[in-house]
């Protein structure tokens, strides 16, 4: 079965999370109890996992669901006695299970047994949970086909019990594992493994916190399963991670760069984020594309900066062709640009200036501004690109100080942090006419929040209130949708 790719939602903190998670699977199985019977749920233990399964108890929608048709499994289990508060049996019972009472059949909650007389190790829980899910398999399956799978993850990368390195991992042909040495405690622990998992119709990862950035960010990366397990957990029908703001962090599209550099340039909703409506607006853009037609050299521009491993935050075909078409609309022949990246909006501004025209681009990392020079040369444009290294703020004062000739356009692509700076640089090299175009400055709505964590939405906001009360030019933000997701451009034209 081929693996379904990653969605990736994300909710403001880990209340909303659990609340969101236990929404969306209370939903899930009223959904499938209208068409058939028994719904296959496979719980996970942590921090989100028991939190949704507590939001799952306090929401009325629990009485729409018919518990009896409802079989509730877990994905991995501390391998210790029953009742032990550690267990994540236990916490779910406590959270959910007691409280559902007699309308959850016992025979419909099938625990991983604990150690006991009859249960001496990790090996005989696993060997007894794989022939209970065997008992509730259909024709010749080893298995109930899960429905909805949960699972938690670790900061290290861990779902279920499979953790960083270990064999569990490499299980080809058992559904379920004993690990006896668990890096988190306890040590004793039993495991469903990834065929079973990656059997599951749907798997949701759920994941909040900050420490857990950067496992999301590899395993949606796609890295080895062998360095961050949860690269692995997905379903055969949907593969969700649902993941707070802190958790969603690092992934691409996230501010990791320095000051001044398009490295920093995020914008949040990127891909891997796909809910229904950032496909459609990605599919829209693949509609479009005839009439954008992005021509051949830039694909290489775009092709060379994914080569030399960049990160994929420079702005769409779309983007660029709008950046041609105000180029061209101001018959711009000199542009200033601020974030180089890879030079793939420096190749639509540079192949749009007018005859001896020139674009002066500002890239604080070397790597970045080599690679574009290459990709500009390439495509025959180096000689009306100029590739300025540096911190941006130090290269505009240093554009002004030797009285530099104003520009006709400017296009900010760059760390957002310091947008309102980079705002008065610009302004010191225009003239009366310039157009000033600023990238993601709505950040999938977060710019209405004036206690965004985010110091880059915090960067944007104090940009685009300095626009506002800036006497020298006449502005508006138009909000974007596409394939790089929410977000927008500020347009401030020059008196
Ligand atoms: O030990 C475990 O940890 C993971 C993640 O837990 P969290 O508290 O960091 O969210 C959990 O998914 C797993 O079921 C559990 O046994």
């Amino acid at each position: 079965m081929s693996p379904a790719p990653p969605e990736v939602l994300v909710h403001p903190d880990a209340d909303v999370l659990a609340a969101a998670t236990a929404a969306r699977l209370l939903t899930r199985i009223v959904d499938l109890q209208s068409h058939r019977s028994p719904v296959h749920v496979v719980l996970t233990g942590g921090t989100v996992g028991i939190a949704a399964l507590r939001a799952v108890a306090a929401s009325p929608v629990r009485d729409a669901v018919d518990w009896s048709g409802v079989h509730l499994w877990w994905g991995d289990e501390r391998f210790l006695p029953d009742g032990d508060p550690d267990r994540n049996e236990t916490q779910a019972r406590d959270a959910l299970l007691t409280a559902l009472g007699p309308a959850l059949p016992h025979r419909n909650v099938h625990p991983v047994p604990g150690p006991g007389a009859d249960v001496p190790d990790g090996e005989t829980a696993a060997r007894r949970y794989a022939a209970e899910l065997r008992a509730h398999a259909t024709g010749d399956a080893l298995a109930p086909r899960f429905d909805v799978l949960l699972l938690g993850m670790g900061p290290d990368g861990h779902v279920a019990s499979l953790f960083p390195g270990r064999p569990a991992l490499f299980e080809a042909h058992a559904l379920v594992v004993a690990e006896h040495d668990s890096p988190k405690p306890p040590s004793e622990r039993v495991s469903l493994t990834f065929p079973l998992v990656q059997s599951a119709r749907e798997v949701w990862v759920v994941a909040a916190g900050a420490e857990k950035a950067p496992a999301v960010a590899r395993a949606l990366a796609g890295d080895d399963v062998r360095a961050t397990p949860a690269a692995g957990a997905h379903g055969t029908d949907r593969t969700l991670w649902l993941l707070d703001v802190a958790a969603a962090a690092a992934l691409p599209g996230t501010d990791t760069a320095a000051p001044g550099s398009a490295a920093a340039e995020p914008a949040p909703g990127r891909r891997p984020t796909t809910s229904a409506a950032e496909a459609t607006w990605a599919a829209v853009d693949a509609y479009v594309g005839p009439l954008v037609d992005e021509p051949a050299p830039a694909a290489d521009v775009r092709r060379a900066a994914a080569a030399a491993g960049l990160p994929d935050i420079a702005v769409s075909a779309a983007q660029g062709r709008l950046l041609d078409v105000l180029a061209r609309a101001v018959g711009a022949r000199r542009v200033l640009e601020i974030g180089t990246l890879g030079g793939y909006s420096t190749w639509w501004l540079a192949q749009a200036v007018r005859g001896g025209g020139r674009v002066v681009t500002l890239e604080i990392d070397e790597t970045h501004a080599h690679t574009a020079r290459r990709s500009l040369a390439e495509a025959g444009l180096a000689d009306r690109v100029d590739v300025v290294v540096g911190p941006a703020l130090d290269s505009l004062a240093a554009l002004t100080a030797a009285g530099t000739e104003p520009f006709d356009l400017v296009f900010v692509d760059a760390d957002k942090q310091r947008l309102a700076d980079y705002m008065d640089g610009a302004l010191a090299l225009s003239r009366p006419g310039t157009l000033v175009v600023v990238d993601n400055v709505v950040r999938a709505g977060g710019v209405i929040d004036p206690d965004h964590p985010d110091d880059r939405v915090q960067g944007v906001r104090t940009f685009l209130t300095r626009a506002a009360q800036e006497g020298r030019v006449t502005g508006t933000v138009v909000q974007t949708v596409g394939e790089k997701g929410y977000d927008g451009f500020a347009l401030l034209l020059v008196h």
